[in-house]
């Protein structure tokens, strides 16, 4: 859905000094309040940040690890939606669950060339998604798919495309060198472990398929996908949240008209 929306990055910490300022002193005035609001956690070096500027600056560009947070305004169709980057560096560990407060989805993100990386989401991070809303999506994400797998070495963006050789990885004849170590299918036993901490059942809930992503911020590789699945997705929460602002409005109103009319009968 390209060209639908527009993205603004209100604040992010991670890049430059100026940046950073823009963190701390965010213009309050000119924010739009976001109507739904997204969080990317997982280890530091995953990915988050790139996937991120790829998906909203569409390019793979030098990043430092993320400080803290940061914080991206995506317009999608009519609404706001607020995405939260995280720093996956242990001492920031605590604001996590913060970040997560209220949050409609959540991605949970790894590197597929580094089981570690896959094993510290179950252990360091799905916890910190308790705050997250009772009803938040979580979407499971193998990031640097480009070192290990050659179909994600096309560069998704139109007149870019063409073979991308990923650093020491491999040759420009021969198949990515760097081993998988995270197979779709461990991050799909993943997401059924998820929905069974969250006391969800299975069979109501959205498949492991459609949630568990393999992506490259370096190519672009499926990262559209990533991100314009999961805000369709949140739309019904965005939906939600609005009729139930809407609704004791309406009540009170209607209450109001009920008083007006029994004074008035009474005067
Ligand atoms: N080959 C490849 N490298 C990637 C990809 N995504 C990120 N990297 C590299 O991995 C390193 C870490 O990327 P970041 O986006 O800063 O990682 P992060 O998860 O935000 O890390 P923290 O902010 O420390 O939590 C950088 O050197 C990136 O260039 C990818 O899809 N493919
Ligand atoms: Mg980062």
């Amino acid at each position: 859905m390209k060209g639908k929306f527009d993205i603004d990055v209100v604040a992010d910490s991670t890049i430059t000094k100026r940046r950073v300022q823009r963190a701390t002193m965010p213009d309050y005035a000119k924010m739009k309040k976001p109507d739904v609001k997204l969080v990317i956690l997982g280890d530091m070096n995953v990915g988050k940040t790139s996937l991120l500027h790829r998906y909203t600056e569409r390019k793979f560009k030098d990043t430092i690890s993320t400080v803290g947070g940061a914080f991206f305004l995506k317009q999608w169709g009519p609404y706001n939606i607020s995405i939260w980057d995280t720093a996956g560096r242990e001492q920031f560990h605590g604001l996590g669950s913060l970040y997560c407060r209220g949050a409609a989805a959540v991605i949970l993100t790894y590197d597929v060339t580094n089981w570690q990386s896959l094993a510290e989401l179950e252990d360091r991070f799905l916890s910190l998604t308790d705050t997250a809303n009772s009803d938040c999506i979580f979407a499971i994400v193998g990031n640097k798919a480009d070192l290990t797998d050659p179909r994600a070495l096309v560069e998704e963006e139109g007149e870019e495309e063409k073979e991308v050789v990923p650093q020491l990885s491999s040759s420009p004849t021969g198949p990515p060198k760097f081993r998988k170590q995270v197979l779709r299918e461990d991050a799909m036993a993943f997401y059924s472990r998820i929905l069974r901490y969250k006391l969800l059942d299975e069979a109501t809930s959205l498949p492991a398929e459609s949630m568990c992503f393999e992506t490259s911020a370096k190519t672009g590789y499926n990262v559209d996908l990533l991100f314009e699945t999961l805000f369709n997705m949140v739309l019904p929460s965005i939906l939600k949240k609005e009729s139930q602002s809407c609704s004791p409005t309406v009540d009170l109103e209607e209450c109001r008209e009920v008083k007006r009319t029994k004074a008035g009968c009474c005067t």
